[in-house]
């Protein structure tokens, strides 16, 4: 069984414009240009994504998005395609996270239809995942992330689940400090592998899973040295280049 990859992906949301992309590229660059484990990636805007590429192509930062449409094209006013994000040189693409889900009401179903529409681009998409502060209170974690992979993942055959990469994000840890303990987020994430498993055994023992929710340079070790975490997909954390390179550093 070959060793899963380990990956770290900043997720950069809604910040830097292109100018500001380009600078932390060549900064990070600077700083990770020889690493060549873990996987660094880089889930800019849309706006920044051109940019990046003539600066990181062929280097050993990976690029993605944080969204796309599950249409190829069409009229879809305001929405970005698969292909469109792959003339980029994205390799990646995050779909489902949290704050789609909830600000912009993204459902499972949706989420499902850009899964294949991403695989069918040959991206690799990043799945995320997880809990609100009330469904953990209320001892429904487990139960919500499971269900989320299980209409998330839907319909696909072990090919397909062998290039899914996913994010266990509980809410309740993003943006606020509060990091998951290392025990809960591994037992999260052994959850998440058991569920993909009932769909394949030998795509989910070869999955990368991810955690995220307030991962720095200080907690990336204890979080990686879980045997069913296999690296972090960061937010704030990611924006400073200099910082972030510490983060993969120490992973
Ligand atoms: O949502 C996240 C990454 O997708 C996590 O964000 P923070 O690292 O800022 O908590």
């Amino acid at each position: 069984m070959p060793e899963r990859r380990q990956i770290i992906a900043g997720n950069w949301k809604m910040h830097k414009t292109v100018a500001e992309a380009s600078y932390y590229a060549v900064e990070l660059l600077e700083r990770v240009g020889a690493v060549g484990s873990p996987e660094i990636v880089v889930c800019a805007p849309f706006t920044a994504l051109a940019a990046l590429k003539d600066e990181l192509e062929e280097s050993v930062v990976h690029l993605g998005a944080q969204n796309m449409s599950w249409a190829a094209e069409g009229a879809y006013t305001g929405e970005i395609s698969a292909r469109m994000l792959k003339e980029l040189a994205c390799t990646y693409v995050i779909l489902g996270h949290s704050e789609r889900r909830e600000l912009m009401h993204e459902t499972d179903e949706e989420i499902a239809r850009k899964v294949k529409a991403a695989l069918e681009a040959e991206l690799t998409p990043i799945l995320c995942v997880g809990e609100n502060l009330r469904q953990r209170e209320e001892g429904r974690a487990s139960d919500v992330v499971r269900g989320q992979v299980e209409q998330d993942l839907a319909g696909l055959g072990e090919e397909e689940l062998r290039r899914i990469v996913i994010a266990y994000e509980p809410i309740w840890a993003i943006g606020t400090g509060k990091t998951a303990s290392s025990q809960d987020a591994q037992e999260m994430c052994a959850d998440i592998r058991w569920t993909v498993a009932q769909m394949s055994g030998s795509a989910a023992s070869g999955m990368s899973i991810l955690y995220g929710g307030s991962v720095k340079p200080e907690n990336i070790a204890e979080l990686m040295r879980k045997p069913d975490i296999d690296g972090a997909l960061v937010g704030g954390a990611s924006l400073d280049p200099a910082g972030f390179a510490t983060l993969v550093e120490n992973a």
